[in-house]
């Protein structure tokens, strides 16, 4: 978050009303006990600020006659029925295809291999419950544009092209384009690659609705009460200038270079519209959204997301992470809010810390995961087990009111910070039905009290509203928010 988007505490309190009611109506004994046994270092700073707070036929035409040729081979038909996109999955039911096992939307989420493509129109975005895939490159950008219309008419732009995208074929006119004398619509890095599950993921952030007091697009009554700007919480070190942002796209691939070349495309086709702010690599992903699959190890060697939501978990998506009919407003139905939170590990304190400290921190054991107590990984946890200030005590929903996020992050290595030290963490990705019952509350539980906080720091945050899926061909990224 920048400084100037920084709530005074007294805004703050408004904004987030949730958190002192989940507080003071703690049904666990643990988390009191918790926060009374807060280590010293984080005892001190906590409190303050968390109390007072609170083209497109012609980009498909093209793809499809340059599909075998010099450009990206087209997925085959299997590829597309397989992850059962709504359209795909009801025609091959109709058909009495392979696919009719596969439900409708992207709640589904079947297994598939890592070339395959993930269908770009849904109900909800693809990126969010559909299966976590291996890299990550997230991108913030700043509207430099005053005019709505060109805004409107990028946002159709980038639709097209991440519709592309996402389905292996390049954008526009492609990368070996005719006229000689332009440059290629399609920077050409992903030739030849595989759809590699690809998922664009776009959100809008506050910035869009009102910046320095002004209603810059005439977006201003539009913004949904639960895109608020996040507090400061203690022990926050936060960068202005790898934090905050008018949009963002999260890409996921299974290759690399398929993720940068789709925000790589998306920026290009933005230049004079937007600019890139800031924007992450990551790795290793450390969540997953498919429990049966092997979970996945954060940089501090831990299984991270083993407790997370499951991508076929309908009914707990649908309490807390999609955004209902009653939430409100009517563009975000469907949608989400996604918080972004770049924390830095101290990797070398941290790989100079015995291994029961290291289990003690997060009151689960580094090889098998399992709870305290507990002889395996997915074993219910007993919380009274563990530590007061343990990492997974003090996040469980049992000690939160029932508080639950999808979590979707990665690992970060940005090189070293000039003292010889790794750049190194996790970027914390989280979906939520409302960011005032999700991450708000919970940070606040954890930036007080977390035994976890001697080992790492928040150095980037920003907030977005991620919008229901775009529907078919007739529909864009934010439609229903300009209409
Ligand atoms: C505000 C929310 C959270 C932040 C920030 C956060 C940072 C963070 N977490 C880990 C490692 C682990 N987290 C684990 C569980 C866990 N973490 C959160 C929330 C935040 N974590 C939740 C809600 C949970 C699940 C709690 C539960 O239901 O039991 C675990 C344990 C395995 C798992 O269930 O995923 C690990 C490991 C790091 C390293 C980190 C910051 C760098
Ligand atoms: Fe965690």
């Amino acid at each position: 978050m920048t400084e100037s988007s920084k709530p005074k505490a007294s805004e703050t309190a408004e904004a987030t009303g949730t958190t002192e009611t989940a507080q003071a109506s703690e049904t666990t004994e643990t988390t009191e006990t918790a926060t009374s046994k807060a280590p010293a270092a984080n005892a001190g700073d906590a409190g303050d600020a968390t109390d007072g707070a609170k083209a497109e036929a012609k980009a498909e035409a093209n793809a499809d006659a340059k599909a075998g040729g010099a450009g990206r081979p087209a997925p085959s038909r299997r590829a597309l029925l397989g992850w059962g996109g709504a359209g795909l999955a009801l025609g091959a039911a109709a058909a009495g295809g392979t696919a009719a096992a596969l439900r409708v939307g992207s709640d589904v989420s079947p297994s598939a291999s890592t070339g395959d493509a993930v269908p770009f129109d849904g109900a909800h975005q693809a990126g969010i419950s559909t299966p976590v895939q291996d890299r990550l490159h997230f991108a913030s950008f700043d509207v430099t544009t005053t005019d709505r219309a060109a805004l409107v008419k990028l946002l159709q732009e980038w639709t097209a092209a991440a519709r592309a995208m996402t389905a292996g074929h390049e954008v526009g006119a492609g990368a070996i384009s005719a006229n000689e004398e332009l440059p290629p619509d399609d920077t050409g890095e992903a030739l030849g690659l595989k759809p590699s599950r690809l998922t664009l993921t776009f959100g809008v952030g506050p910035g869009l609705f009102e910046k320095d007091g002004k209603d810059r697009f005439g977006l201003k009554a539009r913004r949904p009460k639960a895109l608020v700007d996040l507090p400061a919480f203690p022990g926050d070190n936060l960068d202005a200038a790898r934090s905050g942002g008018d949009l963002c796209v999260q890409a996921c691939a299974d290759d690399p270079q398929v993720a940068v070349h789709a925000i790589r495309n998306l920026a290009r086709i933005g230049m004079g519209r937007v600019a890139i702010r800031w924007s992450q690599l990551g790795f290793g992903k450390t969540s997953s959204t498919t429990p049966d699959a092997q979970t996945p190890r954060n940089m501090m060697g831990f299984k991270d997301g083993t407790r997370n939501i499951a991508g076929d978990d309908t009914a707990r998506l649908d309490k807390h992470v999609w955004v209902g009919q009653k939430d409100g407003p009517d563009w975000m139905v469907g949608g989400s809010y996604l918080v972004a939170r770049r924390i830095r590990m101290h990797i070398e304190t941290w790989d100079r810390t015995s291994l029961t400290e290291q289990e003690d921190v997060f009151g689960r054991d580094k090889s098998e995961g399992a709870a305290v107590g507990k002889q395996r990984e997915h074993d219910e946890p007993l919380l009274k087990a563990m530590k007061p200030d343990a990492h997974v005590r003090l996040a469980h929903p049992d000690s939160n009111n029932g508080v639950t996020i999808l979590r979707r992050g990665y690992s970060f290595t940005d090189g070293t910070d000039g003292l010889g030290r790794l750049d190194a963490g996790l970027f914390f990705i989280a979906y939520q039905r409302d960011v005032r019952d999700g991450f708000i509350p919970l940070q606040t539980r954890l930036s007080r009290s977390d035994a976890l906080n001697e080992y790492i720091q928040h150095v980037g945050s920003a907030v977005f509203a991620v919008p229901p899926g775009v529907r078919d061909k007739g529909d864009w990224w934010g439609k229903a928010l300009f209409a």
